[in-house]
């Protein structure tokens, strides 16, 4: 067979990167790209986020979205949460404790937060407890990259494949990306983890990953 079948796609016969690299190597170099993205750039990027869940906001009003907020470079800007809020979308935001499942409680705007682990900005407000994701119908999750199956690398505490398990079947679990983060080559995927059924970027807004979980046993 040849190298170039060999490192095929998966569900079509297109050639993609070889994905040779370990998750910690991806992180590296997604992260370091992350870094040389102009301040311009990740306002931009922020921007048309914020814009697409302003357009989200009014179909989602009265229902529960679990969030996050970024850091660093990470893309996305609290703007979106914002809007969210204002369209009576009740926002929850993650908290960490302890290295289990993730905590949630309530965004109630830029007042109501507090500095909790990993320089991370939590709702200062009780929490709902771990199972408060049954709740949503919508999920942001933080990622570096998601391929085209829908298997996402984060930051590598694990701290999301432990928490979302217990979503809804109907739930839409999307991981925020910058639009060349959705990557063709194959990310490396374990067991534990938890596929994306979509993505949210600047340039493709929320997009259903009609792919996900279409891996061939050989490439798991
Ligand atoms: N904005 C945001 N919130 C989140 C996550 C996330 O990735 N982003 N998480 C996702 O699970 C959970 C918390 N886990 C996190 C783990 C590591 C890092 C982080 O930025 N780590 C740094 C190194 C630590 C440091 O020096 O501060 C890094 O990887 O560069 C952030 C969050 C829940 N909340
Ligand atoms: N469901 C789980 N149960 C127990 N441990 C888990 C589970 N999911 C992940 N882990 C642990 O977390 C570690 C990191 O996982 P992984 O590299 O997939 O993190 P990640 O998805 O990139 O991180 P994050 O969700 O925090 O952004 C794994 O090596 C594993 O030990």
């Amino acid at each position: 067979m040849s190298a170039n079948r060999e490192s095929g796609h998966p569900f079509t016969d297109q050639a993609v990167a070889p994905t040779t690299r370990t998750k910690d190597e991806w992180r590296d170099t997604l992260v370091a790209a992350r870094r040389a993205v102009s301040a311009a750039t990740r306002a931009a990027e922020a921007e048309a986020l914020a814009a697409v869940l302003g357009e989200l906001a009014d179909g989602l009003a009265g229902e529960t979205v679990c969030a996050y907020l970024p850091v660093r470079t990470e893309p996305g800007s609290i703007d979106g949460l914002d809007s969210l809020r204002r369209a009576g979308v009740r926002v929850l935001l993650p908290i960490v404790a302890g290295a289990g499942a993730l905590d949630w409680a309530e965004f109630t705007g830029r007042n109501g937060l507090r500095t909790g682990p990993f320089g991370l900005q939590e709702p200062a407000g009780s929490p709902l407890g771990t199972a408060a994701v049954v709740w949503a119908s919508l999920l942001l999750v933080p990622a570096l990259a998601v391929d085209q199956t829908g298997v996402r690398l984060g930051r590598g505490g694990g701290y999301y494949d432990r928490s979302l398990p217990g979503v809804r079947a109907t739930a839409t679990v999307a991981a925020v990306i910058r639009d060349e983060e959705h990557v063709d080559a194959l990310l490396p995927a374990e067991p534990h983890d938890v596929l994306m059924t979509s993505v949210l970027t600047p340039g493709g807004g929320l997009r259903r990953l009609s792919t996900a979980g279409r891996r061939r046993p050989r490439f798991a």
